[in-house]
């Protein structure tokens, strides 16, 4: 006999947390599935730790950047034990119990479904029945194909985010979100670490200025970046994990941490069997986040963009559609920021997106340190710029991007402009509190020649 429920929500990451969590609120009866931790993977091995292991090595560079401050040495057993604390110690007891107490059925197994119309879902011996499913299964690290990878000490997310040990040495595969992250995490814990990317350029979905900037960051922490290097072919030698890079160079770790991209987990769910056809970039969604009838679909297993705040985001409209509003997903103006030691951070369009969707950019770019005085009241060897790129014909703001302290609180400032198309002339004439980063802004709009 089938169990029935109003809602089912497979995974309960960011994204199936809030729509699990809005339902309930509303009364429906609801069930929730989810085979590992509920918190998902960016409550365990993403977010929460790579961003609690950052901050203490950020503040103690801040403090040795502050004038009369003496640089603080990080105690690694003192941090990893906060990020035990804040992955709680991979324990989600709280979070099955806080559930049921809310009246949800919890299920701890995976999901795959076994019927339609309507939905039937199978977790072990149970069977679950619903009008609306979510499905919120976010993705799993991607594994570029190097010859030999098996065969040395790979490192995902997972293991760098939950390290106990800091390895003597690691070369980090990818330079984009995770790659620049963790390697600058390692390299600030005393790990000499060598950062591989295949392409030109670090960031490489951001302006390429970012990416100069980037390896220029992770330059001065130590990190032996090299751009436009692939590994072809990985093998050990004694205890060395080594890859063999295109030009027949090497990079020689402990460790080698891949970071290069991730993709959907949609395996286990079986969705062809019901049906429902998926692509290699994850489960694709209407702008209400509907898949099919009654299947709904969040966070990163959406493909969308792969970020904890568009999960969320994405849950809330799921929610709203499936209590009977009618509301759609605007994905304008998502803030994307790296909390690296500057942070970076992005919004809107590069130059190169805005030519490609038929517009006219005009782009600027200030060194915050030549024109503000925050950077020099903030640190004693100021840092930070600021780029923006406006549509010539609407006169309006569509991208801008910062590399500097704070970046990834301030650019919210031009996240909402970008999203509420506020116009440059009315930037130009906005009043931003002394002495801050944020009045960069005005000196960045100034600039553009429109
Ligand atoms: C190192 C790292 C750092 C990051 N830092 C940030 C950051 O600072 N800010 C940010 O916005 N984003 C960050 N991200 C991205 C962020 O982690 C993801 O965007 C976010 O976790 C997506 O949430 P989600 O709910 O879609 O999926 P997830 O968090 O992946 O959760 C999905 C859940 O589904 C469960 N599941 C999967 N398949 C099944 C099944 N068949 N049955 C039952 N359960 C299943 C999984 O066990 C998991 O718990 C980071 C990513 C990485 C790798
Ligand atoms: N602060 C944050 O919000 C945050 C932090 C970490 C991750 N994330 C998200 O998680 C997702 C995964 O991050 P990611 O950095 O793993 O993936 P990514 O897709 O953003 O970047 C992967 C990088 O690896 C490079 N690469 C791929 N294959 C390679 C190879 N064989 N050799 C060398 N380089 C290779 C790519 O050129 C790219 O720059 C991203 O979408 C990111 O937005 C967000």
């Amino acid at each position: 006999m089938d169990e029935q429920y109003d809602a089912v929500v497979i995974g309960m990451g960011p994204g199936g947390e809030v729509a699990a969590s809005q339902l309930i609120q509303a009364g429906k009866r609801v069930a929730v599935v989810e085979r590992e931790l509920i918190g998902g993977e960016c409550g365990y091995w993403a977010c929460i730790p790579s961003k609690t292991l950052l901050r203490p090595l950020e503040a103690a560079a801040g403090a040795a950047r502050a004038a009369g401050l003496e640089r603080p040495e990080p105690d690694w057993p003192g941090m990893r034990s906060y990020r035990d604390t804040m992955i709680r110690h991979l324990d989600d007891s709280k979070q099955v119990e806080g559930y049921r107490s809310q009246g949800a059925a919890v299920f701890k197994g995976t999901a795959r479904f076994v019927g339609r119309d309507p939905w039937v879902v199978e977790v072990g011996e149970h069977r679950l029945s619903a009008a609306d499913v979510v499905v919120a299964t976010g993705t799993t690290p991607s594994r570029p194909p190097i010859e030999g990878l098996e065969e040395v000490e790979l490192w995902t997310n997972r293991e760098a985010t939950t390290v106990e040990d800091i390895p003597d040495r690691a070369v980090v595969v990818g330079g984009s979100a995770v790659g620049v992250e963790m390697g600058q995490f390692l390299a600030r814990v005393g790990c000499s670490v060598t950062l591989v990317q295949r392409g030109p350029s670090l960031m490489d979905r951001e302006d390429p200025r970012v990416g100069e900037l980037t390896a220029e960051l992770l330059r001065g922490d130590g990190i032996d970046v090299r751009t436009g290097a692939e590994p072809r072919r990985a093998y050990r030698r004694g205890r060395d994990s080594v890859l063999e890079l295109h030009d027949g160079s090497e990079a020689v770790g402990d460790v080698v941490l891949l970071a290069t991209g991730r993709r959907p987990r949609l395996e286990d769910l079986e969705l062809d069997a019901v049906g429902v056809r998926t692509a290699a970039a994850g489960l694709e969604v209407d702008e209400r986040c509907r898949a099919a009838p009654g299947l709904w679909a969040v966070g990163d297993v959406t493909g969308v963009a792969l970020f904890t705040h568009v999960a969320k985001y994405q849950g809330g409209v799921v929610a709203a559609n499936i209590l009977g509003g009618d509301r759609t997903a605007e994905y304008t103006g998502v803030p994307r920021v790296v909390f690296a030691d500057p942070e970076i951070a992005a919004v809107g369009l590069t130059a190169e997106g805005a030519r490609e969707r038929g517009l006219d950019p005009v782009s600027a770019e200030v060194d915050l340190t030549a024109g503000l005085a925050r950077p020099w009241t903030y640190e004693t060897s100021p840092r930070g710029r600021v780029g923006v790129v406006a549509d010539r014909a609407s006169r309006t703001l569509v991208g801008a991007w910062a590399v500097a302290p704070l970046a990834g609180e301030w650019i919210h400032t031009a996240a909402l402009a970008i999203r509420e198309g506020i116009g440059v002339d009315r930037l130009r004439d906005g009043i931003f509190q002394f002495p801050t980063y944020s009045e960069g802004y005005t000196l960045a709009v100034n600039e553009l020649d429109l």
